[in-house]
């Protein structure tokens, strides 16, 4: 129904159907399809999703700045839908005054005076995700992102929720199973026709009410954890601390709950806490097991990135308690780091709806139309990363980010990631304690990443690797 002066292209669509035929396929597929696309229609184009759904898919530089630096284009997409009845409307989907009320109220949960805290979390937990490791060395194929998502889910919950739920010593977590099962359901949900209508009658109607269960069942024990721990220890006495001390995340809407007039109900505290668990898991999960097998397939990357570690652990022990400017020094880290994020956006594709009518080149675009922002597309364009699909830290090391929109990894403008030097400084922490302790091999027989948008970026085969022990000195 394109009433603008020029339609905007994309592939032609099948009647009732659109262009879903091309998506009744693996998931695995799917980035492939829409790079075609991309490079078939162009940087601004169509997709027709079913009878009633269609989305804008941009890899354009101009309209993803429009787009991202608006302080109106706010309100999420359709795509996000699959996730309505498990994040509810938590930070990440809520629009309009509900989202800016909760966005000023949790930021200061994450303020660097906090995240020096959290380095504490990072540093116990990591030590405990070497140990685990050294139970995989010398084995030819270990899939290591089940084991980093434990990690990883250890941390947003000490970290964060003040609970310990030990997920790395238990070696397994219904949990997470059920955030993988979810993750797929919603984005099979975007590429199925009818997907209103038809999804009760379908098997991921039952999966996704079983994964419900154990998720929310979950979060509401963090939660109660917390409150128990907190009247026991009396830890809620922040005025004591002085006035100026940063609270960390649940504490800090657990205290909002007892403000009087302007409290969170206990389902509006549940969203928020399903919310974060999530974001503040699975996301880093995903970079830092690709930043894993980066390494392990780039030996003098890797080789690289331990001088440099061996340079600052001078005189400490491999395994020596990380502090913050340890993390700031580690330059090379981090550009390792930011090239993993380009190659492997953990959140490859984000949608918002316009709020308004948009005149854009000579398209006409309409109130209430969807944009997807293609981001693993966006970074992997020729014309900013020369070889763009190789693996090159270095090609970070003078960016000067004239053209900050075609790196985009945390989303940019006023809905960013409101977790990035959270997610940054695991990550650091983490790898940093890798790369003293093993040395990252390819996998054998050799693994080739099958990657997939569920929700977030994952390898549907797995993310393997091998390692060996680091001998030092
Ligand atoms: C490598 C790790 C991470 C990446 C690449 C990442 C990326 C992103 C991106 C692209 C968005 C925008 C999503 C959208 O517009 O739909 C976002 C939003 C968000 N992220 Fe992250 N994230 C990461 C880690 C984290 C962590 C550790 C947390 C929490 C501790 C977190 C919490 C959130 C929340 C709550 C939002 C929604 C913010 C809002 O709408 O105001 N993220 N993230």
């Amino acid at each position: 129904d394109d009433r603008g002066p020029k339609a905007v292209p994309g592939p032609k669509p099948v009647i009732l159907f659109g262009n879903v035929l091309d998506f009744l396929t693996s998931t695995s597929k799917f980035l492939s399809k829409l790079v075609e696309y991309v490079d078939t229609y162009g940087d601004i184009l169509r997709i027709h999703l079913g009878l009633s759904n269609n989305l804008i898919l941009i890899t354009d530089y101009k309209l993803t700045e429009y787009v991202l630096t608006s302080t109106k284009i706010l309100q999420k997409s359709f795509i996000y839908d699959g996730m309505n009845n498990w994040l509810g409307t938590g930070l990440l989907l809520s629009s309009g005054a509900k989202w800016k009320s909760r966005r000023k109220m949790i930021t200061p949960s994450f303020h660097f005076s906090i995240l020096n805290e959290f380095i504490k979390v990072f540093n116990s937990v990591g030590q405990k995700f070497i140990g685990k490791l050294e139970e995989e060395v010398g084995k030819p194929s270990v899939d290591v992102y089940p084991i980093v998502s434990l990690g990883t889910l250890d941390i947003i919950c000490e970290a964060a929720m003040g609970t310990s739920v030990n997920a790395l010593d238990h070696g397994d977590s219904e949990y997470v199973k059920s955030v993988k099962a979810m993750c797929k359901i919603v984005v099979e949900r975007v590429f199925t026709p009818f997907h209103k209508f038809l999804y009760p009658l379908t098997p991921n109607y039952y999966t996704e009410k079983k994964a419900l269960k154990v998720l929310h069942s979950y979060t509401d024990k963090v939660i109660d954890e917390r409150i128990r721990s907190k009247s026991s220890k009396g830890i809620s006495k922040s005025k004591e601390d002085g006035a100026k001390k940063k609270v960390a995340f649940l504490d800090l809407l657990l205290e909002s709950t007892t403000l009087e007039g302007k409290g969170l109900t206990r389902a509006e505290l549940r969203e928020e806490v399903d919310t974060f668990m999530f974001e503040g898991h699975d996301t880093t999960a995903s970079a830092i097991s690709f930043a894993l097998y980066s390494l392990a397939n780039n030996p003098k990357v890797q080789q690289t990135a331990f001088e440099e570690q061996k340079m600052l652990s001078a005189g400490n022990p491999p395994n020596g308690t990380l502090t913050a400017s340890d993390l700031h020094e580690m330059k090379y880290l981090d550009l390792v780091i930011k090239e993993t994020l380009r190659l492997y956006p953990t959140v490859p594709i984000i949608g918002r709806v316009l709020n308004e009518d948009l005149e854009w080149e000579n398209y006409k675009l309409y109130k209430g139309q969807a944009l997807a922002l293609f981001i693993y597309g966006i970074q992997r364009k020729s014309k900013h990363f020369p070889n763009p699909e190789k693996f090159i830290p270095e090609r970070f090391e003078n960016y000067d980010g004239a053209e900050p929109f075609c790196y985009v990894p945390f989303s940019a403008g006023p809905r960013n990631c409101i977790g990035q030097k959270f997610a940054v400084m695991e990550m650091k922490t983490t790898l940093s304690k890798v790369l003293r302790n093993f040395e990252l091999c390819p996998a054998d027989p050799e693994h080739v990443l099958q990657l997939a948008p569920e929700t977030t970026l994952v390898s549907t085969i797995g993310v393997r690797i091998s390692l060996k022990k680091r001998q030092w000195n």
